[in-house]
């Protein structure tokens, strides 16, 4: 009997014809192997008749010779077979030995022989026994200059897949069997080689925990660049060209990272203080950090192995897989709005989410998207966690949310430009922005809208507005949250082609949509249930006959009259089901099969800014100052306030103005002093309030969007309470200059001129209420409710500024009057103005019964400033706590 070597990876195994073998990712497999692209039950070898065959077991992606796929296949010697992928699969390579074979037949015979029989694919190149051709590779590769692109499976003869480049298995070792056996391929010695020697605790298979989730990151890849890491040299990764590593990127900074030689031949990767930070294992490393053999560095879109001596480089191109595993969402008292939905999706697809309203398309978005993560389950972004490493993965996500994430006031340029300061880091020059930007409205045919008004474009043009600002930042996966609603057919039409368009030009595109008219033009349709569960996964044009109608309105109508059935469960017990869980298997790194232990806690996204603080500060005060100019309704309303309070308290009749009648005059008191100033503060208070109260309602999509991207909530909140704080002042010097133009002031002031030291005091009041307006901003859910709210606000400051009726000496009023901005501003003023004496007493026989808080010292006029300002800073602290409850949950620190 002819017995048939099996060359894989590296390994050999010699297959014995009395008996069968089985291949797959299945441990019990006779052969087991941890591709995830290889079916657990991948495939049978046998000997049949005294001829060797190859049989597929049914699996998933496809056993593959001379570049077609085959069900069953006559082998012998010289036969190579793929797994899993025509060009790129796992290897197999079959030899001969032929025991008491006749002298006459020799090896060229019998490659002519197997060459009729299984033929050779072009490029595809015959092993020789004794693993020689992979000697020539590796040989090749320790001739490798300091940068080369990383080998290609099948390129080169014999090439090894990339995984076995790497010294990696893709073969699971099983002593106890014989098949199972292997022995090592003569190996070279190469520099990987060489590591792994040094690496002699190197474990046969990837260790549990994050190290060993990394090792299994790249187990169907090849690397896309291999780097020499010369011993006691550094090796300085960025974006500038004189790095001895360039990786170009948006997230790239000019000098990022460097990898320094350690004692001992280890490296350590040290983070150049570069804006987005340098990850190892998706999380962020602070400073520097030793690298193992299974860790993997990430910088920007690229991440980075060492192998020995020698550096991987994966690049990600947008090519890589997405899988979503049994996620599952609960609220509230256990209710589950997401049932366990799981499905995988291969590279460069584009994926349409439909189902009725309520069934829980949103809320698997957000789960998809880390924003809302899913209480069980798991996504996994070219097999990596995505929940786990958000803080990395995040810059691989670009989200078009169903609202507009743009200021609509600006210009399209002037919209992306500050979006690209803001995510790009903060050493990329102008001119590189510009370059990216021109880019992106190129892409999306926006060039002529450039110069256009956000608002003036149609509902189409703004989204592919939006769209433009995700791809700023060149996303691998792109989510839309519902792209086409109140468009028109026409429109709904030419955003799906362009969503074709994007998945087609290398990234995985996953669009949630009412609209079934263009389901066509998707690799999959996901079909959601009534109560949050799946009830289809496939390709568009299987699901009409999954459900059994002819349309989709009748599975619309069905999943509305048949509330209650169980969707999921019939979608779980489908044969297609089957077929989507072998596939999302087979994408699950091998340690991360059910079952097993979590590899990687789920962590915060403690993230670096892509700019410095104070460059998002300034970015982002620049943007609020040209949304604000360019509203010149707004403006003018803004100035028009301020003068329309001043003036109007301008018109109660006051002989003496704020100022304490004459001795000379009769009059002992000044009653109206008190109403004029009344009406001065509560205006501020309006104003100010009614500054801010819409701002942080009016664009929390758009918060909730750059947070995400790593937007610095401190900074954001500075941002407006600095342009609004300074708006507020100017309106608090209006409203004084003119409430006072045609008033009498007491001559002299505590510290200062009368009209200053009361000024100060009215803006100190205007600024400490713009920022209770946007806490009532920050609280609500919805712009209308900032109204009422508004209103209510006002009133009460009214109420409580201690002009209207005697506040001091009633407990319960007088502590709550202590909360309320317009009691200290009537205060602050009222000691420069001495109102105590100036008004009347609250009760004529007790004339020295007067408000404490308005005594006319400097003490007091400080400590009446200084707690108005205290509650502007409480009010602060409210509004950055408030902002959190809108943020992506992984990005709440
Ligand atoms: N935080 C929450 N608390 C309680 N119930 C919630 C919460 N969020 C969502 N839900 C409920 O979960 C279900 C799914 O909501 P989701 O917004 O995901 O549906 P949808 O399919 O996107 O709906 P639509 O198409 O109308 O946007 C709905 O019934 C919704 O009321």
């Amino acid at each position: 009997m002819p017995e048939l070597v099996l060359h894989a990876n590296g390994r050999t195994w010699t297959l014995d014809a009395s008996r069968s073998y089985t291949i797959g990712r299945d441990q019990q497999a006779d052969i087991s192997c941890i591709d995830r692209r290889v079916s657990r039950r991948h495939l049978v070898i046998r000997c049949d008749g005294g001829t060797w065959v190859i049989e597929d077991l049914g699996s998933a992606n496809g056993t593959f010779a001379e570049g077609r796929r085959i069900q069953r296949l006559e082998i012998g010697h010289g036969s190579i077979v793929r797994l899993g992928d025509v060009s790129t699969g796992t290897r197999l390579d079959f030899t001969g030995v032929f025991t008491g074979a006749p002298a006459a037949v020799g090896d060229d015979q019998v490659r002519a022989d197997a060459r009729i029989r299984a033929g050779l694919p072009q490029g595809e190149a015959r092993p020789s026994a004794g693993g020689a051709t992979d000697r020539g590779t590796s040989e090749a590769a320790a001739a490798t200059p300091p940068v080369v692109p990383g080998p290609r499976a099948g390129e080169g003869p014999g090439a090894p897949t990339g995984a076995a480049a790497q010294g990696d298995d893709l073969f699971r070792p099983l002593p106890h069997h014989p098949a199972s056996a292997p022995t090592r391929a003569a190996v070279p010695t190469t520099p990987v080689a060489a590591g792994d020697a040094r690496d002699s605790h190197r474990p046969e298979e990837p260790a549990a925990g994050p190290r060993g989730a990394a090792a299994a990151l790249f187990v169907d890849r090849d690397p896309s660049g291999v780097h020499r890491l010369d011993l006691g040299q550094r090796l300085r990764i960025g974006r500038a060209q004189d790095n001895e590593l360039v990786v170009e990127g948006p997230y790239v900074s000019r000098y990022h990272a460097e990898f320094r030689p350690l004692p001992g031949g280890r490296f350590e990767i040290v983070d150049l203080g570069s804006h987005n930070g340098t990850y190892v294992n998706g999380q962020p490393v602070d400073r520097r950090q030793v690298i193992g053999p299974y860790d993997i560095v990430g910088v920007g879109h690229s991440t980075f192995r060492l192998a020995g001596d020698r550096l991987e480089e994966f690049v990600d191109t947008g090519e890589v897989s997405f899988t979503a595993r049994n996620l599952t969402v609960t609220v509230g008292r256990g209710k589950t709005i997401l049932d366990d939905v799981s499905f995988g999706v291969p590279e460069k697809s584009l994926v349409a989410v439909i189902g009725p309203s309520g069934s829980g398309k949103s809320t698997l978005l957000r789960a998809l998207t880390g924003y809302r993560p899913a209480d069980r389950g798991q996504v996994l972004y070219d097999h990596r966690d995505l929940y786990a490493q958000f803080a990395e993965l995040r810059r691989r996500i670009g989200l078009v949310p169903q609202d507009d994430i743009l200021h609509k006031e600006l210009t399209v340029d002037t919209a992306l430009k500050y979006a690209a300061r803001l995510r790009f880091p903060g050493d990329t020059k102008a001119a590189e922005r510009k370059a990216r930007i021109d880019e992106v409205l190129q892409e999306l045919r926006l060039d002529a809208h450039r110069g256009k008004k956000v608002a003036s474009l149609s509902g189409g043009q703004r989204k592919r507005v939006s769209v433009a600002l995700e791809l700023l930042t060149k996303p691998s996966l792109l989510f839309l949250d519902e792209p086409t609603s109140g468009l028109d057919p026409g429109l709904d039409r030419s955003v799906m082609k362009l969503l074709r368009e994007l998945a087609d030009d290398g990234r995985t595109v996953l669009v949630v949509t009412h609209s079934v008219a263009e389901l066509s033009m998707c690799d999959r349709v996901l079909v959601m249930a009534p109560g949050g569960s799946a009830a289809y996964f496939g390709p568009p044009d299987e699901a009409l006959d999954f459900f059994g109608h002819d349309s989709w309105a009748d599975v619309f109508s069905a999943f509305e009259d048949h509330h209650d059935d169980d969707w999921g469960g019939r979608w779980r017990a489908s044969r297609q089901y089957e077929r989507c869980i072998a596939e999302i298997d087979s994408a699950v790194p091998p340690q991360q099969h059910p079952g097993a232990p979590a590899t990687q806690p789920r962590a915060r996204a403690l993230q670096p800014k892509p700019q410095g603080w104070i460059g998002q500060l300034w970015t982002l005060m620049r943007r609020y100052v040209s949304v604000i100019a360019s509203d010149r309704g707004f403006m003018a309303l803004m100035l028009l306030l301020p003068a329309v309070l001043g003036g109007v308290s301008c018109l109660i009749p006051a002989k003496y103005g704020l100022a304490p009648p004459p001795p000379d005059s009769g009059f002992r008191y000044n009653q109206e002093s008190g109403t004029i100033l009344l009406v001065l503060v509560v205006g501020m208070c309006f104003s100010g309030a009614a500054n801010s109260v819409r701002e942080l309602i009016k664009e929390r999509v758009i918060y909730e969007r750059e947070r995400a991207t790593g937007l610095s909530r401190s900074a954001y909140l500075m941002s407006k309470v600095i342009v609004l704080g300074l708006i507020t002042a100017l309106q608090g010097v209006i409203i004084c200059a003119i409430g006072f133009s045609v008033r009498q002031l007491p001559a002299q002031g505590l510290l200062m001129p009368t009209a200053v030291e009361v000024c100060v005091v009215v803006s100190a009041l205007g600024f400490t209420t713009m920022l209770f307006g946007l806490v009532i901003s920050a609280l609500v859910r919805t712009p209308e409710k900032t109204m009422p709210l508004l209103v209510m606000f006002a009133v009460v400051q009214v109420v409580f500024t201690g002009v209207l009726f005697k506040l001091f000496d009633s407990p319960g009023i007088e502590q709550i009057g202590w909360l309320m901005p317009a009691r200290w501003g009537v205060a602050g003023a009222g000691t420069t103005l001495d109102l105590a004496h100036t008004m009347p007493p609250w009760n004529l026989d007790k004339p020295d019964d007067l408000d404490p808080l308005w005594a006319h010292t400097v003490t007091q006029w400080g400590i009446d400033l200084g707690v108005l300002l205290a509650i502007g800073l409480i009010c602060g602290f409210v509004v950055a706590r408030l902002l959190r409850r809108h943020e992506p949950e992984v990005m709440r620190d």
